[in-house]
């Protein structure tokens, strides 16, 4: 089944977010304290994600990504991983992680049937990579991403959150990491999701993110492929890997958008900054196919044309980014 919204976009690609919790606590994405952990109860239960995402794919996703919070927190989450991954229909199956457990995770990911693993990753120093997270190990997000190879997977897109002064000095670093290995290296502009007056400062454009790569090597534009996603991608001509550029906030991929989103508590929402969002659970609890079918549509049917977050004019809110995905 063919997917449109009022617009005439194609959607085609499902965001699923399987948890709020994690394991880090980037200072982007979390505050330091007083994250309350939603309880059981109002998280979704495997049962209700799969549902979701067999009605999804029933009405023309063809792509599903599991996100979070992190992802290969929740206990359980291989064997849900698993029965994803035979839903027929389904294409793509992709997993976004932040990398930490997936040293010990990777091959069963593997087996279960993930396709792609895209993993954050904001520094290559230990140092910095430590501040940004408030204490990950950069070893073992390392170790991770060779583990990923080793267990099948293709070399996992690394996603690249770029702030001015935090880790802009090493935009060239993560630029050559293309040189010698397969990864993807994406730069994703930095949105603001924690309520901090003055976010402005850490926003570097994609334009300037490729303006600084150019002064040291020259970039040809790669094709884009139908799953390509929000990212504009090069490649400095001989490396193994490509440089991505995901304008999240100039937001120059809205118009192409073929996404929607639920997040843990099972909110549908048909953009990442929509303030909207439509509430599953009535449909969920008990099971109703035929309005969720329904739901889903009309959350399709609404999505906006676009974001309203431009550097000048924001009208800041809170916006819990681990609950939604990203
Ligand atoms: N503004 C905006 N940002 C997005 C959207 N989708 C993903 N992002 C951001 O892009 C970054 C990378 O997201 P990923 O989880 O790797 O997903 P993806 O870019 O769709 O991945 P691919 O499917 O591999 O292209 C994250 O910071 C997301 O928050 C979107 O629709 N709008
Ligand atoms: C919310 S995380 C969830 C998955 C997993 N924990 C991870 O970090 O990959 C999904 C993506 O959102 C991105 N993200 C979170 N907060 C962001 C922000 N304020 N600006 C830009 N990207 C952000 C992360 O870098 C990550 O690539
Ligand atoms: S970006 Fe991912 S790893 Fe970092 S705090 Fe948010 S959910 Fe956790
Ligand atoms: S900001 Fe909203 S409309 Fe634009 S690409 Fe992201 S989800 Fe789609």
């Amino acid at each position: 089944m063919n997917l449109t919204d009022s617009l005439g976009r194609k959607i085609n690609y499902l965001r699923l977010s399987i948890t709020d919790r994690c394991n880090m606590r980037c200072f982007y994405c979390m505050p330091s304290v007083g994250v309350v952990d939603k309880g059981h109860k109002s998280v979704l239960s495997y049962e209700e994600l799969l549902l979701i995402a067999e009605t999804a794919v029933k009405l023309g996703i063809e792509k599903i990504r599991i996100t979070g919070g992190e992802p290969l927190v929740r206990i359980g989450v291989v064997g849900f991983l698993e029965r994803l991954a035979a839903i027929p229909g389904l294409q793509h199956l992709a997993v976004t992680t932040n990398g930490l457990l997936l040293e010990e995770m990777a091959s069963d990911l593997y087996r279960a049937g993930v396709q792609r693993l895209n993993v954050s990753l904001d520094s290559l120093n230990p140092e910095t990579f430590g501040k940004i997270t408030r204490g990950g190990d950069l070893k073992k997000v390392l170790a991770g991403l060779d583990a990923a190879e080793r267990a099948g997977f293709p070399p996992p897109k690394i996603n690249v959150v770029t702030m001015r002064g935090v880790n802009d000095g090493e935009i060239l670093d993560f630029a050559a990491l293309t040189l010698t290995r397969g990864n993807p290296v994406r730069f994703i502009e930095y949105m603001p999701a924690i309520k901090e007056n003055g976010w402005q400062r850490y926003c570097i454009s994609g334009s300037e993110i490729l303006e600084r790569i150019s002064t040291r090597y020259p970039l040809e534009e790669v094709d884009r492929g139908i799953f390509s996603g929000p990212s504009r991608d090069y490649r400095i001509p001989g490396a193994q890997g490509h440089i991505g550029i995901i304008t999240a906030v100039s937001g120059h991929f809205c118009s192409e958008c073929n996404r929607i989103r639920v997040t843990s508590t099972g909110k549908a929402k048909g953009c990442l900054f929509a303030d909207e969002a439509t509430d599953l659970i009535p449909w969920l609890r008990p099971p109703d196919r035929e309005g969720l079918e329904k739901v889903l549509k009309e959350v399709v049917m609404s999505k906006p044309e676009r974001h309203g977050i431009t550097q000048d004019g924001y009208h800041h809110k809170n916006f819990n980014m681990s609950q939604i995905g990203g």
